[in-house]
């Protein structure tokens, strides 16, 4: 496989509603800062040339720390973020010398090497792709407490990370989107705005990105389920 793809982890968020004073992507799991986790899977994918970690300007060095006790020889520099995510993305973004790229939350412990294959696969077929669920639940849109409407779930994807893209069209997609003052929750917003065409790439239930503090719990139920795969 060509190493052609570069990977941003981002993890310069403050954790608002996990509501703990470290940052959720230095909690510990498996005795490790979390988001060591996915920069190890993603340092194991073939694909991979170089991994660009944004953090808080405050966490930069202690990060570094981390990912040299670590060993993780792909990481190419540590870069502090900005306020909101698609900040933190523009600024990982700035870093990266590959064609493609991918954004990944660094909260997202539980990607595994298999699904980033699938979205790496597709977004080589189309051109951009996302790593996505179809959803489970009945989905309703609510005005104050009124239900409006209620979409028809077979169209309905709960989208993840990893993101992925070419690297100049992410780029142009993020200019456009600072230089309009526009902020979207993701990257494929950012592109969908533009007429890029992304498709999803169905993956992992399990791919959770840990946000409130009963995802800790969850955390260690799956880390457990993984470890117990792993002696199988
Ligand atoms: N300014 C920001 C905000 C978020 N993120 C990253 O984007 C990912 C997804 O964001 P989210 O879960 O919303 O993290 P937080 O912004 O930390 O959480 P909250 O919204 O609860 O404050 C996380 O890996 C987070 O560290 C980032 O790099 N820079
Ligand atoms: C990018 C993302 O993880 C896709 O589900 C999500 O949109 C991030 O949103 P948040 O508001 O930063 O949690």
């Amino acid at each position: 496989m060509e190493r052609n793809l570069s990977v941003i982890v981002v993890a310069a968020g403050r954790g608002s509603r996990m509501g703990t004073k470290e940052s959720k992507q230095f909690l510990e799991l498996d005795g490790q800062p979390l988001f060591l986790r996915a920069i190890d899977t993603f340092g194991r994918f073939g694909a991979t040339a170089e991994i660009i970690v944004v953090t808080g300007a405050a966490d930069v060095e202690r990060c570094e720390r981390y990912i040299q006790e670590a060993e993780c020889p792909l990481v190419k520099t540590v870069v502090a973020g900005g306020a909101e995510r698609q900040h933190s993305v523009y600024e990982g973004l700035k870093q990266v010398s590959s064609p493609w790229v991918m954004v990944h939350d660094g909260v997202r412990p539980f990607i595994r090497e298999e699904d980033i294959g699938a979205c790496y696969e597709e977004m080589q077929r189309s051109g951009a792709a996302v790593l996505a669920v179809p959803v489970k639940d009945t989905i309703k849109i609510v005005n104050d407490t009124t239900i409006v409407d209620t979409p028809d779930r077979s169209t309905l994807w709960a989208i993840q990370t990893p993101q992925g893209f070419r690297t100049e069209e992410l780029l142009r997609a993020h200019e456009q989107a600072l230089s309009e003052g526009v902020l979207g929750t993701d990257d494929s917003m950012l592109a969908e705005r533009l007429g890029i065409a992304v498709s999803v790439a169905q993956g992992d239930y399990t791919n959770i990105k840990i946000t409130t503090p009963e995802d800790l719990d969850y955390a260690e139920f799956l880390l457990r389920a993984v470890r117990r795969e792993k002696e199988a």
